[in-house]
């Protein structure tokens, strides 16, 4: 079934595609490729060997542990998924997950969300020649400073978070646009039924039906909680005259 063009593109590279049903086939992700918004292919370098084992991993030169993913299948995979660009458009952008990449944050996922096919490459073993990455590799992207076993959940990863900013992924654009980081503050508390759960109430604030207060109240608790748990955010943001005030009074109660 052909799909009218997707607004977004992914091409993820990966020894292990079957895993990327975690994401293609539910949630928001799996609406989206179903409303055409965006597509998912899988490309195997397993299926660019030549030899009778299909082989695609070899030796470190310099010895040590582990193995690297073998250079031809790879980057054959990766000039299939290059070539597999409608013409006239932009290039894919070719992002390498690893530990060794620039930290991903919002700016970065709202970044990739604008471009048109993404190509991702998910390592396995001890990570690809560098030779290779140096020709191919346009962005060194990394969760954070902890190692899989592989680079396809953050691959996944990377998939979910940029399509949620995809226009109309998630229909009621709305929460998009809330979703906390998106304005560089953490979110506020959540609560719903019942009112009174394990002796504890919901804040009377939020039961009181007076919206104007009730924002009011959620923009104070996020930028209390940004300023207790993430001042590094804080730091980072530009607050107007009256979070400046909302931030002031809530670490004045904090501090009493
Ligand atoms: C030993 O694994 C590797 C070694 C080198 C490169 C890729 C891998 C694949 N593993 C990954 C990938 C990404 C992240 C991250 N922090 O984003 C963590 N692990």
């Amino acid at each position: 079934m052909t799909t009218s063009n997707p607004i977004l593109r992914f091409s993820a590279i990966s020894l292990f595609p079957e895993m990327f049903a975690a994401v293609t086939e539910s949630g928001v992700v799996g609406r989206a490729i179903k409303k055409g918004k965006v597509a998912v292919d899988l490309i195997n370098p397993r299926d660019f060997t030549t030899d009778r084992h299909r082989t695609v991993d070899d030796r470190p030169y310099g010895g040590g542990p582990g193995m690297l993913m073998k250079v031809e299948p790879l980057e054959k995979a990766i000039e299939f998924a290059q070539s597999s660009q409608p013409d006239g458009n932009r290039p894919g952008k070719v992002i390498y997950l690893s530990p060794q990449g620039e930290k991903i944050d919002h700016q970065m996922v709202s970044q990739l969300s604008q471009e048109e096919h993404l190509i991702l490459l998910a390592g396995r073993y001890e990570g690809i020649d560098e030779r290779l990455l140096n020709k191919h590799v346009d962005l060194e992207l990394s969760l954070g400073d902890f190692v899989l076993s592989g680079g396809e959940l953050a691959a996944m990863a990377v998939i979910d978070s940029v399509t949620r900013l995809v226009p109309e992924v998630l229909g009621h654009k709305e929460s998009a646009e809330q979703d906390s980081f998106a304005d560089g503050l953490l979110d506020h508390q959540h609560y719903t039924r019942p009112e009174v759960y394990d002796g504890n109430r919901v804040p009377q604030v939020l039961l009181s039906g007076n919206h104007q207060v009730i924002e009011s109240w959620r923009l104070q608790q996020r930028l209390g909680r940004t300023w207790l748990r993430r001042p590094d955010l804080l730091a980072r943001k530009k607050l107007t005259e009256q979070e400046e005030k909302l931030l002031s009074m809530f670490q004045a109660q904090f501090e009493s």
